[in-house]
């Protein structure tokens, strides 16, 4: 089964109410590939969720960017996957490195979150990705693979789970990893998954790429055999965006 191309837009804490409008006009007048091709999701904060939920073109979908490990309650600040179910909001963004790292989430709390999302219905874009110093290290698949571990201990059906590749240099700097760079972790990633979960899984979960993808680069990194789209920051506030969703062209032409 082919994998479809997978293009999200994470806005992160970003935008006015007006400014949102704007984006999602620009979005609903884009001709991009139909949806055979070309799954897009974009990711408002929180308050903007009912606004672009009922605004947005039919054939985009909605993620939240983050959620409760577990059930709602007196837990002061957090909105719960039950909530989102509520709202029809489809997707969720799990373990972003900027939650990871500012806000200490763990990857075993990350996996749990996963779970926990997937068993209200949820589905998830689970991010991974290792920091410069890392990389710098040699250690980048070791921890990648533990960051997947987590998920995987905790999950086992992985229909709706998408992995997001985000090497924490690439986020927001301007310094995009190159193809290559993508192709081999992304390719190393699925060993890892036909290895510790199952040839199925390795085969039909999509595992895109994300850091300072734009519209310039987005043809040659989407290219990549194992690279099946992008989770899009910066990029995806900008008509660029429509660019990087058209990139899917290139796995059709392939
Ligand atoms: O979730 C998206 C990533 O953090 C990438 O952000 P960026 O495209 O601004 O580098």
């Amino acid at each position: 089964m082919a994998r479809k191309f997978f293009v999200g837009g994470n806005w992160k804490c970003n935008g006015t109410a007006e400014e949102v409008k704007k984006i999602v006009n620009t979005l609903n007048e884009a001709q991009v590939p139909s949806q055979d091709v070309v799954e897009v999701v974009v990711s408002p904060p929180y308050v903007f969720l009912p606004l672009v939920k009922s605004t947005l073109r039919s054939d985009f979908h909605v993620a939240a960017q983050n959620c409760w490990v577990k059930k709602g309650g007196a837990f002061t600040g957090e909105v719960s996957a039950e909530m989102l179910v509520n709202l029809n909001i489809p997707w969720v963004i799990l373990g972003h490195s900027e939650r990871r790292a500012l806000l200490n989430e763990s990857n075993e709390f990350v996996g749990d979150k996963v779970a926990y999302a997937l068993a209200q219905g949820l589905k998830v874009i689970a991010c991974v990705g290792e920091t410069l110093e890392q990389r710098e290290a040699g250690s980048t698949m070791d921890v990648v693979a533990a960051q997947t571990k987590a998920i995987a201990d905790r999950v086992s059906n992985w229909s709706n789970v998408v992995i997001a590749y985000e090497p924490v240099w690439a986020i927001g700097t301007g310094k995009v990893a190159s193809p290559a760079q993508a192709q081999e972790v992304h390719d190393e990633l699925r060993k890892w998954l036909a290895k510790n979960v199952s040839d199925d899984v390795a085969a039909t979960t999509r595992i895109i790429y994300g850091g300072s993808v734009n519209g310039g680069n987005c043809k040659e990194l989407g290219g990549q055999a194992d690279v099946d789209g992008f989770l899009v920051g910066g990029a995806s506030l900008k008509p660029e965006f429509i660019d990087i969703i058209k990139a899917a062209e290139v796995k059709k032409s392939a």
